[in-house]
């Protein structure tokens, strides 16, 4: 029925929920008021017995019953609103400081759609859940049995019937949930699938068209629609099944009520005026039920929804670290071995060391594990064997903040923000003055193109599309010189651009390595020739180390792969000439 984690999750909401059913509950005294006053003045015209007084009782129990209730039907709206607004605020707030708490790390445990979803929808279920829902059971429980006393002061059997037909609901609400448990985990589970594969085709609509596969996939969509949309419906169906069910419960209880009430009156046992009191509140004992059966899909959704919420809550958090500092820029893998989720090792028992100062290439065939190692470095996961460590200091132990001050990594897939130049660079930067912005686009030939295109305030549209891919990778090259770290990372930041960018970035990083540590990620062997030393890396293990030279009087695998490479380089070349 309850959410016990939500509600102990919000306690404080209490006084609200407290506060709502006292309103109902007045509310419904007051309807008992006026409903009791017209009985007696039916009574009383059956007995010829009415007077002007009469008229004027029921005119000012009309009047006060409607100031009763308007004021009520306020206070009411004013507790579920304060209640369902604590709640979304407070659980929004949580979501946010827990997304923050856990950084990129999030991505282990939640989608990007699945935790949009939760902290929008998810949390707006909730609202129903609190503002209506929870006062709503407190108030079918109460309003019965207060019927049952004014009743049962008319005539003890028509109130204990009425009582007796009372918990038929519940019983047929319990009946459904135990069915629909299931169906609101897999809607909910349908629901996050679809905004997943939404979000991913979007994103890859390019590539989709590029390959022409947008139509087979727009096909595999329409399939999870349909079957969202199948789950939707039988999940309606059951929700107005069971709301069927409970108007026969509801209507049938009151006509047996009414059915004694008349019974009674026609023994004698009970007035006109009484009969016509059991006639018209009989429903009343069935309708604050029933309508908490409407409310309880809703709040089952609720539930469901907080199952996701507080599972992505409890996700546990990797241990911040705590050294602030960190004095050198030399870093050391010793004896790491790794794998992700599926346990299979991607990295075995790697050592190496790179001097501060210095330039160390990382090359090998593709998924060989040198972004791996990258990834290692930049703290993205903690549960390999062995230590990484930079400046002395293992990364374990290295707060996040204290770590992206040394180092910056520089991706071929850099992310651009829609907005202006200067507003980029800045990210590397945040008080970069105007000249060292125009310095940092200098140095990454980018200035002449830039100032072209309206200079620091050159509108960059999402993931900067309005730019080349090399023009791209060179702002990014730019933001990162702003952000002056001592250690650089390049994670194949060279791919998938044209050889002139290819070759103005490989300077910058060359010139950059004579005064930083720097590590660079290259398929490309011709660009790291200069590097003070080369890993060659196989299968997660480093099979050859050395200076280019070395390496290739070594005559071992990074000599034949540079050989292959300079060969296809030179055919491409004379194929182009
Ligand atoms: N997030 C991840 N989850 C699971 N497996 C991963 C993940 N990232 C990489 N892998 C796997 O780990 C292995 C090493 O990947 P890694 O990206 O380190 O290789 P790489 O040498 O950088 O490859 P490339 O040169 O193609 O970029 C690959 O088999 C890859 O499939």
């Amino acid at each position: 029925m309850f959410h016990k984690r939500l509600l102990k999750e919000f306690k404080d909401n209490r006084k609200y929920t407290v506060g709502m059913v006292l309103t109902q509950w007045v509310t419904l005294l007051s309807n008992v008021a006026l409903m009791l006053t017209a009985a007696s003045l039916i009574g009383k015209m059956s007995t010829r017995s009415l007077s002007a007084s009469d008229f004027q009782n029921i005119l000012l129990t009309l009047t006060g019953v409607l100031l009763v209730r308007g004021g009520m039907n306020t206070l009411n709206s004013k507790f579920s609103f304060l209640a369902s607004t604590a709640v979304k605020r407070g659980l929004r707030d949580k979501i946010y400081r827990k997304l923050m708490e856990m950084g990129s790390h999030y991505r282990e445990t939640t989608a990007t759609s699945e935790a949009v979803q939760i902290s929008t929808e998810g949390v707006d279920q909730l609202e129903i859940y609190f503002g209506k829902y929870i006062p709503q059971f407190f108030y079918s429980l109460l309003a019965p049995v207060t019927l049952f006393f004014i009743v049962g002061s008319m005539n003890m059997k028509a109130a204990a019937v009425l009582l007796l037909c009372v918990p038929l609901i519940p019983l047929s609400i319990v009946a459904v949930q135990k069915f629909a448990k299931k169906m609101l985990q897999k809607y909910w589970g349908t629901y996050t699938e679809l905004g997943d594969s939404f979000l991913e085709n979007l994103q890859g609509l390019t590539t989709l068209k590029i390959y022409q596969a947008d139509k087979r996939y727009a096909e595999k969509m329409d399939e999870e629609a349909e079957k969202f949309r199948k789950i939707t419906m039988r999940v309606l169906i059951m929700q107005l099944n069971s709301i069927s069910v409970m108007d026969l419960v509801a209507y049938g209880g009151a006509a047996a009520g009414i059915i004694i009430g008349v019974l009674e009156f026609s023994k004698g046992s009970i007035s006109l005026a009484e009969c016509f009191f059991i006639l018209m509140i009989s429903a009343e004992f069935f309708l604050p039920l029933r309508l908490l059966g409407s409310f309880f899909h809703i709040a089952m959704n609720g539930n469901a929804a907080a199952d996701k919420i507080f599972r992505l809550l409890d996700a546990p958090v990797p241990k911040k670290g705590s050294v602030e500092e960190i004095e050198g820029s030399s870093m050391q893998f010793e004896n790491v071995t790794f794998g992700y989720d599926d346990g299979k090792p991607v990295l075995k028992n790697v050592s190496f060391q790179v001097e501060e100062g210095s330039f160390t290439a990382l090359v090998g065939a593709s998924g060989c594990g040198k972004s791996t190692i990258a990834s290692l470095l930049m703290r993205y996961y903690l549960n390999y064997e062995g230590e990484v460590k930079i400046g002395g200091i293992p990364v374990r132990e290295l707060n996040e903040e204290a770590l992206y001050r040394k180092v910056t990594r520089i991706r071929h897939d850099s992310y651009i923000f829609k907005g202006t130049v200067r507003e980029n660079l800045r990210m590397g930067k945040e008080d970069a003055s105007k000249e060292e912005m125009l310095w940092a686009l200098r140095k990454v030939n980018l200035y002449d193109t830039i100032m072209e295109k309206g200079g620091l305030d050159m509108q960059l549209s999402e993931q900067a599309s309005n730019l080349s891919g090399g023009q791209k990778q060179r702002l990014a090259l730019a933001r990162a010189l702003l952000h002056d770290s001592d250690i650089y990372l390049f994670d194949e930041a060279t791919s998938n651009i044209d050889a002139e960018s290819e070759n103005q970035i490989m300077d910058v990083i060359r010139e950059l390595a004579m005064v930083k540590s720097v590590i660079l990620i290259s398929h490309r062997l011709a660009n790291v020739t200069d590097a003070d030393q080369i890993l060659m890396i196989q299968d997660g293990t480093v099979i050859e180390r050395g200076k280019h030279r070395e390496l290739l009087a070594g005559n071992g695998a990074y000599a034949k792969l540079y050989m292959s490479q300079k060969e296809l380089e030179k055919y491409a070349g004379e194929g182009a000439a």
